[in-house]
């Protein structure tokens, strides 16, 4: 017997964004980890300025996808950047990441200050930071809304928050391509509406190309202009959300039946 799941299917008032060519354009892209076939030739485009996102089970292979793109694991095939750089892998100045989480050892007396500054400067500490340092570092923290959080101890931070400022290190400096990675599991259901208002602002505002994987359907359905379904490694389906989340599609992909509830915004 499968789960019966519900989904709330948010149909946005500007749904259908035109389609634009692909900033980001995959080819038979395979990659193996401890010896053994995780991606296995994944061909798919990213569409310039918008919202893909990468949604599949568990140990599907998401993370190792995002991770091949970010050019943090090697692979075959090929992975073309059409931005007008001159370089054929990705380098991480066009490429801002947002990882699942960051593990900080909670005994490291960093600050969300420090931290911004290491991450930054790419130097040590004690060299200290300057004052245009720190004044970028308050800038990009208020874009993403967290500037009164500049001296508070990074292990004191809740999820979301913690979410907020790996942002706004991602979008510094301005990337072409951000890669999300589940960046609000674990936050609760406000914090995570507002996390992907910020996200679909920032895309809107700035025209940067997101991939995102998330596990949560309704947060797809709401932002994503496209939708890729990977399962054991392998593009099984894509296209617009409309037409991926729909039972048939849904209980293929994750072996559960889906409900689907629509309601529109006025
Ligand atoms: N270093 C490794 N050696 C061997 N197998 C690995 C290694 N790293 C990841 N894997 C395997 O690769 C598969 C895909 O993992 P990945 O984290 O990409 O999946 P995912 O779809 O992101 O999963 P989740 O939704 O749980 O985050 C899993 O089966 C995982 O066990």
């Amino acid at each position: 017997m499968t789960a019966s799941i519900p989904l709330t299917q948010v149909v946005p008032p500007d749904q259908g964004r035109p389609p634009t060519t692909p900033l980001v354009s995959l080819r038979d892209v395979c990659v193996d980890r401890g010896g053994r076939p995780i991606i296995n030739k994944v061909t798919a485009d990213l569409a310039r300025g918008r919202i893909t996102a990468l949604i599949g089970l568990n140990g599907s292979g998401k993370s190792t996808l995002l991770r091949a793109v970010v050019g943090e694991f090697p692979y075959r095939g090929e992975i073309l950047f059409r931005c007008g750089h001159d370089h054929t892998h990705p380098r991480p100045d066009h490429v801002g990441y947002v990882p699942q989480r960051l593990t900080i050892d909670p005994r490291l007396p960093l600050t969300v200050r420090d931290l911004m500054g290491l991450a930054l400067k790419r130097l040590p500490l004690f060299f200290g930071l300057g004052r245009a340092l720190n004044q970028k570092i308050a800038v990009l923290l208020d874009q993403v809304g967290v500037g009164d959080l500049i001296d508070v101890p990074v292990d004191g931070l809740s999820g979301g928050q913690l979410q907020r400022v790996l942002l706004s290190l991602a979008l510094e400096p301005q990337p072409e391509l951000l890669l999300l990675d589940e960046p609000a599991s674990g936050i609760d259901f406000k914090s995570q509406q507002s996390f992907y208002d910020l996200i679909s602002d920032i895309n809107r505002r700035t025209g940067v190309t997101i991939l995102l994987v998330s596990h949560d359907l309704t947060v797809v359905s709401r932002f994503a202009d496209h939708v890729l379904c990977l399962r054991d490694g392998v593009i099984h389906c894509q296209g617009h959300p409309q037409q991926i989340l729909n039972p048939h599609t849904l209980a293929d992909i994750f072996g559960a039946e889906m409900g689907l509830f629509a309601h529109r915004h006025d």
